[in-house]
């Protein structure tokens, strides 16, 4: 059991009915890190994730965190989720900012009208790490899509978790915002030293941020660090890097 591990996959295979979606999975994440997990539609990562969280049983090899295994693990306020689908609220949705925020804490508090002064405090904080503090008392339906992201993951830091895990968070993220968006999650990573795995299709800014890719579709086909991912011909157009490399050459003047 190794201590300095977020999250330990050993031999996790998955089947729904009698069909495999996940064969043999091995993979560490250390406390730390910044993963990006890809891997074509279907391809197991949502499945993977379920696993981690202990949302669906598992059927055979292990899964660890913080050094516990899942089923055993008891402390899930040190660990976000932010759900591709967390950016569905319409623009009638009654609740600011801050009270969307001040739910990540009702695992603590009870109930809202609660916060005591050093809840709301933390509720503040998280607003400020996401970048949304002009927006505090705003209603969250009236958000761009990339702004009510910020909003669930400053939600989920308001529990001061260890390790945050994201599916697909800039799905409904328009390009330009991206970048902003990207930036904030490194420096949650790099400066309050929050563990992340991000699920997504958008490799091209992906590999700008992360630290290490992991690349499945149902089985693992690579886990390093982000400039072996990059130099590996192969994987990089099968999971769609050389349209990345393209923009990036048109970007600086078509060489
Ligand atoms: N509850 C379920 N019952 C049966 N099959 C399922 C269930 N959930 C997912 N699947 C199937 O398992 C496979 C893996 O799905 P999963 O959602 O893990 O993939 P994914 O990589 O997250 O896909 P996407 O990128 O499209 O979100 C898919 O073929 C999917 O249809």
């Amino acid at each position: 059991m190794n201590q300095e591990e977020a999250i330990s996959i050993k031999g996790v295979s998955f089947q729904y009915g009698n069909r495999a979606v996940l064969e043999d999975i091995s993979l560490s994440i250390p406390k730390g890190g910044f993963l990006g997990l890809v891997g074509p539609n279907g391809s197991g990562k949502s499945t993977l994730i379920k696993l981690v969280l202990g949302l669906l049983p598992l059927q055979s090899g292990e899964v660890r965190l913080f050094g516990e295994q899942v089923n055993k693990f008891r402390k899930w306020d040190k660990i976000g989720f932010v759900s591709q689908k967390a950016n569905s609220f319409n623009s009638g949705f009654p609740a600011t900012v801050f009270e969307v925020v001040s739910m990540g804490l009702y695992g603590k508090v009870g109930l809202f009208r609660f916060l005591n002064r050093n809840h709301k405090q933390k509720v503040r904080e998280a607003i400020e790490q996401v970048g949304m503090t002009d927006y505090i008392h705003q209603n969250i339906g009236e958000l761009s899509g990339g702004q009510q992201q910020r909003v669930f993951i400053a939600r989920a830091l308001v529990s001061e978790p260890e390790l945050l895990i994201l599916d697909e968070p800039t799905v409904g993220v328009d390009v330009t915002n991206v970048r902003q968006f990207y930036d904030m999650l490194v420096h949650l990573n790099q400066e309050r030293g929050i563990t992340l795995v991000m699920v997504t299709h958008d490799i091209g800014a992906m590999t700008d941020h992360v630290t290490d890719v992991a690349c499945l579709n149902k089985h693992l086909h690579f886990h390093g660090n982000t400039a072996d991912f990059a130099a590996n011909q192969d994987l990089s157009s099968m999971y769609g890097h050389d349209v990345h490399l393209l923009t990036h050459n048109h970007s600086h003047g078509g060489h």
